[in-house]
């Protein structure tokens, strides 16, 4: 399966971010404050972006079903995914509405613009690819903690953990929906889209952890300038 050759292929990103600091501080309950509101600042950004990503690939399906489960996942970005950062805002001792609409960092901004041109540019492999590193990694990272730490109600994270790691609340499984879908592609696309399909997830992979490095060293555009003006 196409989706099963890119896992494997990304299998060192998965495992390095399985050990970032970030990751395992989430893992043992410490993470500190100011690496959490970075967080939450840069991911309201890329959440609203992978919110109008989804808005595209409605734009690029051939069926309504197809349109169905897009849309769908927009719902989930903007109201569902909510959760977590109201869990890290929580901890972190701040009011989740003083984190939105900032500047995304170089990381999270180089993020963006690479699902964005995906999106734009590729089709909707492509698209899919670019994508399913966000709840892939998540999925997995999540996983991975209560499998080797079982955290419980004495972790702060723990509900954080329980919502990208645990399948019992009825959640639906998107990494396994975009899998099927992008194993469905990859039966008729042709070698040369594939190829662009591949380097979409893996660059979105190194991104993904690239994006919990920004967080943990509060990356930032190098020199100041007055107000907010590189926001979109
Ligand atoms: C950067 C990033 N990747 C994945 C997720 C999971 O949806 C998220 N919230 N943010």
């Amino acid at each position: 399966m196409f989706s099963a050759q890119l896992r494997e292929e990304a299998n060192p990103v998965f495992e390095a971010i399985y050990k970032h600091p970030f990751v395992t501080g989430v893992a043992n309950g410490h993470v500190p404050k100011e690496a959490l509101i970075h967080y939450v600042k840069a991911d309201y950004e890329y959440l609203t972006a992978f919110a109008r990503i989804y808005g595209l690939a409605v734009s690029k399906c051939e069926t309504r079903e197809e349109m169905d489960f897009y849309q769908s996942q927009i719902n989930f970005v903007l109201h569902s995914e909510i959760h977590p950062h109201n869990v890290f805002c929580k901890v972190a001792g701040v009011k989740y509405e003083d984190l939105q609409r900032m500047t995304p960092p170089p990381a999270a901004d180089h993020y963006i613009s690479h699902m964005m041109n995906s999106a734009v540019h590729g089709d909707i492999g492509e698209l899919m690819a670019a994508l399913l590193p966000c709840p892939w990694t998540y999925q997995a990272l999540a996983a991975h903690i209560i499998e080797t730490k079982s955290p419980d109600a004495s972790n702060p994270f723990l509900e954080w953990i329980l919502f990208y790691g645990s399948r019992e609340d009825g959640m639906p499984d998107v990494t396994s929906e975009l899998c099927k879908r992008l194993d469905k592609w990859a039966e008729t696309a042709g070698s040369a889209a594939k190829e662009r399909a591949r380097k979409a997830f893996l660059k979105s992979c190194m991104l993904e952890h690239a994006f919990w490095e920004m967080a943990t060293t509060e990356q930032d555009w190098m020199v100041p300038l007055k107000g907010d003006t590189l926001h979109a």
